[in-house]
């Protein structure tokens, strides 16, 4: 190659070539090419991301990878060492300024630093050292080492005062964290972490990460997951000197899970929200500059991604609950599979509970998977059989006829739920014969479709009377049921005091202030009750909950091919969902989990749900790809982990297209857009509706996300689109322009 010709640097190819130097046993590997100034700074961050040291030598000539810190100057690598002609003899005196000059940019660089750590010192020690050894050789012989070390432009000034000032915060950073570690608080919280099965797996996943681009976790509820694993990466990059380096973001299904696991895991750091661990949701964050692990929403991944689709910076990613399959997981693992060969420093780690790990492996080319066993305190487990026996409570029939044919002629009624087939089929005598008269006689009296809220009152009245103390948790299916339960307990004889009693709703439109008071101890002699949707079902700790009641149902989105209708109507959860409910008790101390529905309705639960992507209709899929920037609906989603059917989603696209929200071009027009509005103009937005209504009566505009509160003012946002309706201007999810008042 003729001298001075810049080589690419094939990122991929360096990764593994420097990789292998921090497996194997050599202790440095030098390279002899010009890679030019950009691809130095390239290899330099991928051996900075290896946990190696780097340096370029010879005019960025000859470039060096070690294990152990390196010198500015190497004799043994200088081309010119021993050929006079190149040699630039300075006088003693030039030689003493420039040294005057290293030493008092040290200082500036040092000034205003709160504390500096052993290391930093010595380092400026042996810079000033060297300066002083150069001053002594350069009165005698060569003085090469002068002309190296200087900075011959304004630029490389720069760069080295970069990396100087990014060496100090990664001392900074792990000096805090050392410090912090020592304080008492800290030292318990550590002590808890390190009983947490997912300590004992700690050595083993930082390998891993360190080995493998891409790793799946599987991990059993309470293993520590969500707060310890992201929290093993950060300590390692700090402790490592990597710290100013190192961008973790976490990702979380929903915002009440991000604003707790950052909490949480700040106060097991012994920090203030905010200091190294930080977290942000929409229109909200708590971050600085010192921030080093980002919780965040998946959503808010999602949008960051498309203003930035090389993460750039981001060095480890991780994405919590990914079994959960909402539409925004399944969507942000189709970008990032197509992001890591274009990134491959960056670290991708996918944390699913124990089913489905598998699934993800492959998708990631088989990716490794590792299993962390989980920790919870024994809860016990009562399904409605054993719940009615206790309580005693009678549950009325709609007829008030008990004969079993009559139970097996309104279940046979219940159209499309295999689960009430499952039950019609049950023999209550013979499958409850240990169990009593009124038992049995509530069982043929229970209604599969609707949830008796008296039922959910009644346990909970029993749980006051005749259990010890703790918070109760109870799952419900929306706000409609919330709201009736709250009227139901303030007009009870003893769950209405509210000197004993602290009854809090939490539901995901509410206010995420209002959200945050559930992690809140009740004052003493009160006991609390959280009245939830199935926001609660995983990541979060409410460390005082020691019952939970969970009535089997959650809202989701289905779709009514019959009708061509979105509906968010009550489904059965999944096994895998059931889990996570029970698992929401016994994380700090035993528990007993009421389950409101028979033991053979559990047992005949699916494992698991099924994808919100396969669930949601394909309209709303392609309007909220095109709003997410996400490119063409079709390609994008035959990238997906399960695809829906193509030809559906051209006939989807077709739709959209002839009812004007996409244009040929398959771009959002302004009826498909986005719409952000004030409150102000709701009543414009109405009229503009109706004017729409009378022209095409067969069709509303409908909202995925309808209201939510900052700062007391209301606003409506999100996507919005079109859905076609049975009968004219009916609505049956509450969700149309012509619904929101
Ligand atoms: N805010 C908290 N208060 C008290 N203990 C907590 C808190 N958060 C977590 N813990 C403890 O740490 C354990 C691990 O929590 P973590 O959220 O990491 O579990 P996980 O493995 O992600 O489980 P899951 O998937 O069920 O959420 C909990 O079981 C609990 O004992």
């Amino acid at each position: 190659m003729p001298n001075g010709q810049v080589e690419k640097v094939d990122e991929h190819e360096w990764w593994n070539t420097i990789g292998q130097l921090r497996e194997g046993s050599q202790q440095e590997l030098v390279v002899k090419k010009n890679f030019g100034r950009d691809g130095q700074n390239t290899l330099a961050h991928i051996a900075q991301r290896h946990g190696l040291y780097f340096n370029a030598y010879n005019k960025g000539k000859t470039l060096v990878f070690s294990k152990v810190p390196l010198p500015d100057y190497r004799a043994d690598l200088d081309e010119r060492h021993g050929s006079s002609q190149n040699e630039v003899l300075c006088s003693v005196f030039v030689t003493v300024n420039i040294n005057i000059c290293v030493f008092l940019l040290t200082l500036c660089l040092n000034y205003g630093q709160i504390k500096m750590s052993n290391e930093t010192e010595r380092r400026v020690e042996n810079l000033l050292s060297r300066a002083q050894s150069n001053n002594n050789a350069s009165a005698s012989t060569s003085t090469v080492s002068m002309r190296q070390s200087l900075p011959s432009t304004s630029t490389a000034v720069a760069e080295s005062t970069t990396y100087v000032d990014k060496q100090k915060l990664s001392f900074q950073l792990r000096d805090m964290q050392r410090s912090k570690k020592m304080m008492p608080s800290a030292r318990s919280m550590q002590s808890f972490r390190e009983k947490l099965p997912a300590f004992k797996a700690r050595e083993e996943f930082l390998k891993a990460v360190a080995a493998n681009q891409v790793l799946v976790i599987s991990g059993e509820t309470g293993c520590g997951k969500t707060t310890q694993l992201p929290q093993f990466i950060l300590e390692e990059e700090i402790d490592n000197l990597r710290g100013a380096d190192c961008s973790i973001i976490c990702t979380q299904p929903r915002r009440i899970s991000a604003i707790s696991v950052a909490a949480r895991v700040g106060s097991e750091r012994g920090e203030e929200l905010g200091e190294t661990v930080g977290y942000q949701i929409r229109l909200e964050s708590k971050r600085s500059t010192q921030t080093r692990l980002l919780f965040c929403t998946t959503g808010v991944l999602l949008r960051k991604l498309v203003q930035e689709p090389d993460l750039v910076g981001v060095s480890h990613l991780l994405v919590d609950e990914i079994h959960e399959r909402g539409m925004n997981e399944d969507f942000l693992i189709i970008i990032l599979r197509d992001l890591l060969p274009r990134r491959p420093d960056l670290r991708l780690v996918l944390m699913s509970a124990t089913i489905n790990a598998e699934l993800f492996s492959k998708y990631f080319g088989d990716a490794p998977i590792m299993h962390i066993p989980g920790f919870t305190f024994p809860v016990a487990e009562l399904f409605l059989e054993d719940i009615l026996e206790k309580t005693q409570y009678k549950i009325k029939s709609e007829r008030d006829n008990f004969q079993g044919n009559s139970r097996k002629k309104r279940l046979a009624s219940v159209k499309n739920d295999p689960l009430a087939d499952v039950f019609q089929d049950v023999d209550i005598n013979k499958e409850y014969g240990n169990y009593s008269i009124t038992t049995r006689q509530s069982l043929e009296a229970w209604s599969v479709t609707e949830l008796d809220l008296s039922l959910v009152e009644g346990t909970i009245e029993y749980i006051c009377r005749h259990e010890g103390e703790g918070a109760i948790l109870v799952f419900l299916t929306g706000w409609d049921e919330i709201s009736k339960l709250l009227d139901k307990i303030k007009g009870n004889n003893l769950l209405g005091n509210s000197n004993k009693f602290l009854v809090l709703p939490l539901h995901g439109s509410m206010p995420t202030v209002n959200q945050r008071e559930i992690f809140d101890r009740a004052p003493a002699n009160m006991r609390k009750i959280v009245l939830a949707t199935n926001i609660a079902e995983s990541s979060i700790t409410i460390d005082d909950v020691v019952y939970v009641i969970d009535c089997g149902k959650a809202k989701e989105t289905s779709y009514d091919a019959l009708n061509k209708l979105a509906c968010l109507l009550p489904s059965w959860i999944s096994k895998a969902s059931a889990h996570q409910r029970r698992g929401r008790a016994g994380r700090v101390q035993p528990g007993v989990c009421y389950r409101l529905y028979p033991k053979v309705i559990h047992d005949a639960m699916p494992q698991f749900q099924l994808p919100e992507i396969l669930r949601t209709p394909l309209q709303e899929l392609c309007l909220t790809i095109k709003s997410l920037q996400l490119g063409a609906v079709a390609s994008f989603l035959a990238k997906s982990l399960q695809p829906p059917d193509p030809l559906s989603v051209k006939n989807a696209i077709e739709l959209l297209k002839t009812i004007g929200a996409l244009d040929d071009l398959e771009e959002l027009t302004y009826l498909g857009t986005k719409f952000y509005c004030h409150p102000s103009i709701v009543p414009l937005l109405k009229f503009y509706c109706t004017c729409f209504y009378l022209l095409l009566p067969n069709f509303d505009l409908c909202r995925t996300t309808s209201m939510y509160t900052t700062t007391g003012s209301k606003h409506w946002k999100d996507a919005a689109h079109w859905i076609r309706l049975p009968v004219p201007g009916s609505c049956i999810n509450n969700r149309c322009c012509s619904c929101l008042s």
